[in-house]
């Protein structure tokens, strides 16, 4: 028996501009992604009772057992649980391989800290984390390019999850270059903002194209300057962020213009919706500043927690490999 632990960052769009819908549905994206150091761990274990089966351990920023979530997360359908679906697909690859005898069975426990629902991608980053454990777990050998193409398959912020550090997503957003690689320290902190509500992507998307999608500009890519600035200094990255979804979501969500009123108050240095919300991500100087910000808006009525955090961080990664 093996088990294998790895993990996947949160993230946060610095950038995100959305084009007007192609036929089915999707939305062509030019994004900029900043991975998170609020990590998602996936711990994959073969297990002698066939079939998948997976925990869901959700924590709040102190490490204490977050309840509330982990009882939310015990009611989502396994057949839709991000970290299971991913599984699944090497599930089938190492059937055929030679793990295959201890293929059939695999218990999943993810240890979560990002948001749920938050537009920080957190079920993606449990996707990005069981692709690289089980990767590992039964040894299939599968190199990045090809990870990256079943993330992509599995959702549109999957790829970012598995790449981290700062990356321009093109498509539908799944299409990686990584502009900075992620490291431990972080150069950007930020504070993020959690509302009492989630919001739901496509519920986002809708209203765009109900609103915005008409006079949608043409994409285009950033200039080598915009990139230098999003990779660089706090006070240069502040003056970059930009979000096509903060309209559409704003209108649904109307008190968000409470919690960015409230940031920009507290002196964040620039503030942004996180993809498509309801998390807003609050810019600030360094650690401290962020800790200050934090502490300032936890009580503000919109804000259900404060989270203080930095970037970029490492893409998804193995944390130990053991024989049990
Ligand atoms: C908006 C973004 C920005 O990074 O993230 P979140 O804020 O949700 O985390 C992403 O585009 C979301 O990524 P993710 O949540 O993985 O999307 P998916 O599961 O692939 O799609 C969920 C739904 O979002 C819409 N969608 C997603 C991506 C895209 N390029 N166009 C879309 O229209 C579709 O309605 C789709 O059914
Ligand atoms: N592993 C998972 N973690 C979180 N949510 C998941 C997961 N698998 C499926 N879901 C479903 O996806 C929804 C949103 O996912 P999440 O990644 O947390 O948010 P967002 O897409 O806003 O970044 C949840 O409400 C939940 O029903």
């Amino acid at each position: 028996m093996r088990e294998v632990r790895a993990s996947a960052p949160g993230k946060v769009n610095l950038t995100l501009r959305v084009g007007a819908p192609t036929p089915d549905g999707y939305h062509p994206l030019v994004t900029v992604f900043e991975a998170l150091n609020l990590r998602e761990t996936v711990t994959v274990r073969t297990s002698k009772t066939p079939g998948v089966r997976v925990e869901t351990i959700a924590y709040l920023p102190d490490g204490s057992i977050d309840e509330a979530t982990t009882r939310a997360m015990a009611d989502v359908d396994p057949q839709t649980h991000l970290a299971v679906r991913a599984a699944r697909v090497l599930q089938r690859l190492a059937a055929a391989g030679p793990w295959a005898s201890t293929a059939a069975g695999l218990s999943i426990r993810v240890d979560k800290r990002v948001p749920v629902a938050g537009g920080m991608a957190g079920g993606s980053a449990d996707a990005a984390a069981a692709l690289v454990a089980c990767n590992e777990l039964w040894e299939l050998g599968l190199g990045d390019e090809q990870l990256q193409a079943i993330g992509r398959s599995l959702g549109a912020d999957v790829p970012a999850c598995l790449a981290g550090g700062i990356a321009l997503g093109t498509g539908r957003g799944d299409h990686m270059s990584v502009l900075r690689d992620g490291d431990e320290e972080g150069r950007h902190h930020w504070v993020m903002l959690l509302s009492h509500e989630g919001l739901s992507t496509p519920e986002v998307f809708r209203e765009f194209d109900r609103v915005d999608a008409a006079g949608a500009p043409a994409l285009a890519e950033p200039a080598p300057e915009e990139v230098a600035a999003l990779c660089g200094e706090p006070e240069e990255l502040g003056h970059c962020l930009v979000n096509d979804l903060q309209a559409p979501a704003l209108r649904l969500r109307p008190e968000l213009a409470e919690t960015i009123g409230a940031a920009k108050d507290a002196g964040a240095l620039a503030v942004t919706l996180s993809g498509s919300g309801p998390t807003v991500a609050a810019l600030v100087r360094d650690a401290e500043h962020a800790r200050a910000l934090a502490d300032a808006l936890s009580e503000a009525p919109t804000v259900a927690r404060a989270i203080p955090t930095h970037g970029p961080a490492c893409g998804a990664r193995i944390e130990s490999t053991e024989a049990i």
